[in-house]
């Protein structure tokens, strides 16, 4: 089969891009890498003012939607939650390690930067969880992709950044790391270190071609994780982070412990909570957390929108698909 895989440009991208490509080959496909430029490429304000990291996909929605692709391979956390008429998720792999790390100047840790020492990061999520650890650390809003953002380390702009591991993992950069940051005090993205594979609902053959890459355990942890979202109604400047991950009991059963955050850009109020259920029922335990979080006063830090509604999210393990809104930056 003939497959043209739509990606954008940055090295974060192609590379992803390229590995689905070669995983392709390996099965005797033909693949093809088309370039698409979104506005969040070209468009150097705030993602929050541009709608969110939604931006980054929907050129590229757009591209397939209209037959001049047939597959994109997103970083999943900057998927939009609401799913794309037309289009869906053949696959989402093993996820890579989600946490987030550190890229601090002279190999410091976050506990070892000194009082005021400036951090950078464009993510209401991650300031929020840095403010809230009370180290007197002074967050600075950047953006950029992650060499530029490694580069205001180098160049002696900022101490030190907050990035995905996975992100660094995939273009060779984690011997920069300083710090592995563990999920008690900060919780990634909701699906960072996954990717999306997307194409048209009717590309059978190419459905069916993606299918052996799907991970049922990874896709159970992000549907989780992004039904959380959804219920909560989150925008993209709602600091939320969360992290499912799936655990095998003595008599063999899957679980899914699901942990959320949701906090105060400034660090003032932070909500931290936790759900275990089966497998199975990924997507419930997904809006059970976000209506423990917004019984506990999540409302207060997320702009007020629809309730949840249970019937959006199918039980059934093979109609994992999320719905509902929202997205948040990285
Ligand atoms: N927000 C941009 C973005 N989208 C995906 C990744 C990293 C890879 C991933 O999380 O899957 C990054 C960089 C970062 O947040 O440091």
């Amino acid at each position: 089969m003939m497959v043209r895989l739509g990606t954008r440009r940055s090295a974060l991208a192609t590379i992803q891009s390229e590995s689905v490509a070669q995983l392709l080959r390996d099965r005797g496909h033909e693949v093809e890498l088309v370039m698409i430029t979104t506005e969040g490429d070209t468009n150097r304000a705030p993602l929050e003012t541009m709608g969110g990291t939604g931006v980054f996909a929907a050129a590229i929605r757009h591209a397939l939607l209209a037959g001049e692709v047939d597959l994109a391979v997103h970083s999943l956390k900057d998927l939009p939650v609401q799913p794309e008429p037309g289009l869906v998720l053949a696959a989402i792999p093993s996820r890579e390690d989600p946490r987030d790390a550190i890229v601090a100047r002279d190999g410091l840790t976050l506990a070892e930067l000194p009082q005021d020492a400036v951090v950078g990061t464009g993510s209401p999520r991650r300031a929020a969880q840095l403010n809230a650890l009370g180290l007197g650390l002074a967050v600075r809003g950047i953006r950029g992709n992650i060499d530029t953002r490694m580069s205001l380390v180098t160049s002696g702009t900022v101490d030190a950044v907050v990035l995905a591991r996975a992100g660094l993992a995939r273009i060779g950069r984690t011997a920069a790391i300083t710090e592995v940051l563990d999920p008690l005090q900060m919780l990634p993205a909701p699906g960072q270190g996954a990717l999306a594979l997307e194409v048209r609902e009717d590309a059978t053959e190419l459905r069916a071609a993606l299918a052996p890459l799907d991970d049922p355990d990874t896709r159970a942890a992000v549907t989780a994780e992004r039904a959380l979202l959804g219920a909560l109604e989150a925008g993209c400047s709602s600091p939320i982070g969360a992290l499912a991950e799936v655990v095998e009991e003595l008599d063999g059963s899957l679980m899914i412990s699901l942990r959320a955050f949701v906090g105060s850009k400034d660090g003032g109020f932070e909500l931290r909570r936790s759900v275990t259920g089966p497998i199975e029922a990924a997507p419930r335990l997904g809006i059970e957390l976000a209506q423990l979080l917004l019984q506990d006063g999540a409302a207060d830090v997320i702009p007020p929108g629809a309730p949840p509604k249970p019937d959006a999210f199918p039980t059934h393990p093979e109609d994992l698909v999320p719905t509902n809104a929202a997205e948040r930056e990285s």
